[in-house]
């Protein structure tokens, strides 16, 4: 059993357009998670970096809670603890801060636990938790990772990503929560709609390992949730124009939104920066926009 430990645990973007709830990625951007359990009291959290403000610092936080459930899962109590959060992923962008909280608690409760449960029982309940598998996925494993359950068990397959491809995402600065992107999405859809993804999801897949531009500029297209959630995020239409003025294979909305996700080629990657930022700008939206990296090692420890 350990006295403490600290994990780093990447931000994802999940759907990568037409792979709605199966699809996403780790990014080589990080929040920490600092584990320590304490002889008496029952629970000390602190909370600093990007939109510390908003994280709640009681029982009622998400990776408390999930830091929770995994000792009730075991049929135990959690144990006294102190839980130091450093964030570097923005809060409700799309870019999976809750599959951060939830897979750093899960992590670190097995860690201070001695590690009863496998790497395949602590997914299984990240997904549970989160209800969909494509950000809690990869924020584990590291990688971009497709997800597909199998009776109540899941499918894990790691998708090769092309050396070639940057992946740009713009971060504006205001917030959308998964609940309300999900409230928007149609119950039902159409055939022609279902065939649709089915076939551009098939080469995306492709496209992702093969780097193939004209593959991935067909294949990011997407009819399941982006239709019905652009309108909620202000500005799409002329970031999208920008970015592919700029050199982007094409744009989508990482995860839930608002953070939008373009995908291009080392050599234009800081011009597609640039563009996004900048069409955000014009309409009083400030802007971060950066350039990143598949994250490979998913949630792991550091010194
Ligand atoms: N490190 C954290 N500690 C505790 N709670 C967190 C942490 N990070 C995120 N949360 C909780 O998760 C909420 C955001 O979750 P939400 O699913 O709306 O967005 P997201 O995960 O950032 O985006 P997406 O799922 O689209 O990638 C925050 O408002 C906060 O309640
Ligand atoms: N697949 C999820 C990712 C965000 O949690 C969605 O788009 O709602």
């Amino acid at each position: 059993m350990s006295q403490s430990v600290t994990l780093q645990v990447p931000a994802t973007t999940a759907n990568l357009g037409p792979g709605f709830d199966c699809i996403g990625a780790a990014l080589t951007l990080y929040n920490t998670c600092q584990f320590s359990r304490l002889d008496a009291g029952e629970l000390e959290i602190t909370v600093s970096g990007v939109d510390a403000e908003r994280v709640s610092t009681d029982q009622s936080n998400l990776l408390y809670q999930a830091f929770a459930k995994f000792y009730e899962q075991l049929g135990q109590v959690p144990p006294p603890v102190r839980i130091q959060i450093e964030l570097g992923v923005p809060l409700a962008r799309g870019l999976g801060s809750s599959a951060t909280a939830i897979v750093g608690g899960l992590v670190g409760a097995n860690w201070l636990a001695g590690q009863p449960l496998s790497t395949t029982e602590v997914m299984e309940i990240a997904i549970a938790i989160e209800g969909h598998p494509d950000n809690v996925v990869p924020a584990l494993l590291g990688g971009c990772r497709l997800a597909a359950s199998r009776g109540s068990a899941w499918e894990i397959c790691e998708v090769p990503w092309h050396s070639e491809i940057v992946p740009v995402v713009a971060i504006p600065n205001f917030e959308l929560s998964t609940a309300e992107a999900r409230r928007v999405l149609p119950a039902q859809y159409s055939r022609a709609d279902a065939i649709f993804n089915t076939a551009h999801f098939g080469l995306l897949v492709r496209a992702l390992e093969t780097g193939n531009p004209q593959w991935l500029q067909a294949a990011l297209q997407d009819r399941i949730h982006q239709p019905y959630r652009q309108t909620l995020i202000s500005g799409f239409d002329a970031v999208r124009e920008a970015a592919l003025q700029a050199g982007a294979y094409e744009l989508v909305i990482s995860g839930a939104g608002p953070t939008l996700l373009a995908l291009t080629s080392p050599q234009q990657s800081a011009s597609v920066c640039q563009a996004m930022s900048q069409a955000w700008q014009q309409q009083g939206i400030s802007t971060q926009a950066i350039a990143l990296a598949i994250d490979a090692d998913g949630t792991k420890t550091i010194d």
